[in-house]
């Protein structure tokens, strides 16, 4: 589904600021793969989310999705493949819209620039399906400016939103970090809901240790750059926090340093 072939990135070559930050990732992703990413800080994790998307182009290497080479293809143009929530609510959804104008902003995405006028009772009758099965009863308030919603509604609305076109793959980059404990395990609970409902292939990249080990079905790490661990099968189902954190020592020779990282679970 997802081949990542040798991506280099560099971010200001030849500067004195020159950083890379990617360096030769190899990475083949199955059809209805659920992938967690975790890693130290500056790891990567991000970085390699957002050549996949097309916010940045590679240094090197080359990224097939779904048998297509769309490694020079733009931002907007894969946005009509790849669903995407980041982990601030602000940056996913349009405070001034309608919460049925995000969504149909988010139905057309990359197909037309344009917003066609009105909005069909057949989407209006999907956006509400949908809406109702996140529990909220936002499916009763279309009409309600996404301005208004708590972070954890607008934050539910984004998943719905990055995944109401089906996309191929879904990249979520620590969607649910920036909400208090229990709004996060409500989106958490929402967001496995809606890729297991569609079998979304997905790739999650988290601070939350234990959450990485129970949500999906493979584990990668990264560290500097690379991938240093990559976990599945009843491998994974043995592995604890501690044990990863042992792993992480093991493969990189450092500690496990991560400033927004949750260690306890097993
Ligand atoms: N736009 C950019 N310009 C310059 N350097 C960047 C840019 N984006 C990331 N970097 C650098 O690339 C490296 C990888 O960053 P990235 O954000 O991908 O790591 P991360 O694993 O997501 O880290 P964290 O979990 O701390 O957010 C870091 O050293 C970072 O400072």
């Amino acid at each position: 589904m997802l081949r990542l072939e040798n991506i280099h990135k560099i971010f200001h070559p030849g500067g004195i600021n020159e950083k890379v930050a990617l360096k030769g990732i190899n990475l083949f992703v199955r059809a209805g793969d659920v992938v967690t990413i975790i890693g130290s800080n500056g790891a990567g994790k991000s970085t390699l989310l957002n050549v996949i998307a097309g916010v940045y182009r590679v240094d090197g290497g080359k990224v097939i999705l779904d048998g297509e080479d769309i490694t020079h293809w733009p931002e907007h143009i894969r946005a009509a493949r790849i669903g995407r929530v980041f982990q601030d609510p602000l940056q996913g959804t349009a405070a001034s819209m309608t919460i049925e104008e995000n969504l149909a902003l988010a139905l057309r995405r990359g197909r037309s620039r344009r917003l066609r006028p009105g909005i069909t009772q057949a989407e209006r009758q999907l956006f509400k399906e949908r809406l109702a099965l996140l529990g909220l009863g936002l499916e009763n308030r279309l009409s309600t400016r996404v301005g208004l919603l708590s972070g954890g509604q607008r934050q539910a609305l984004a998943v719905l939103m990055a995944t109401i076109a089906t996309p191929k793959i879904l990249l979520l980059d620590e969607h649910t970090a920036a909400l208090d404990p229990r709004t996060a395990a409500t989106v958490m609970e929402l967001t496995e809901r809606i890729i297991a409902r569609h079998r979304l292939t997905t790739l999650m990249v988290t601070h939350n240790l234990a959450q990485a080990l129970h949500t999906g079905n493979r584990t990668i790490m990264m560290h500097e750059g690379r991938i240093i661990l990559d976990l599945c099968g009843p491998e994974r189902e043995r592995t604890t926090v501690a044990d990863l954190l042992r792993m992480f020592e093991q493969a990189s020779g450092d500690a496990f340093t991560y400033d927004r990282a949750l260690l306890s679970g097993s």
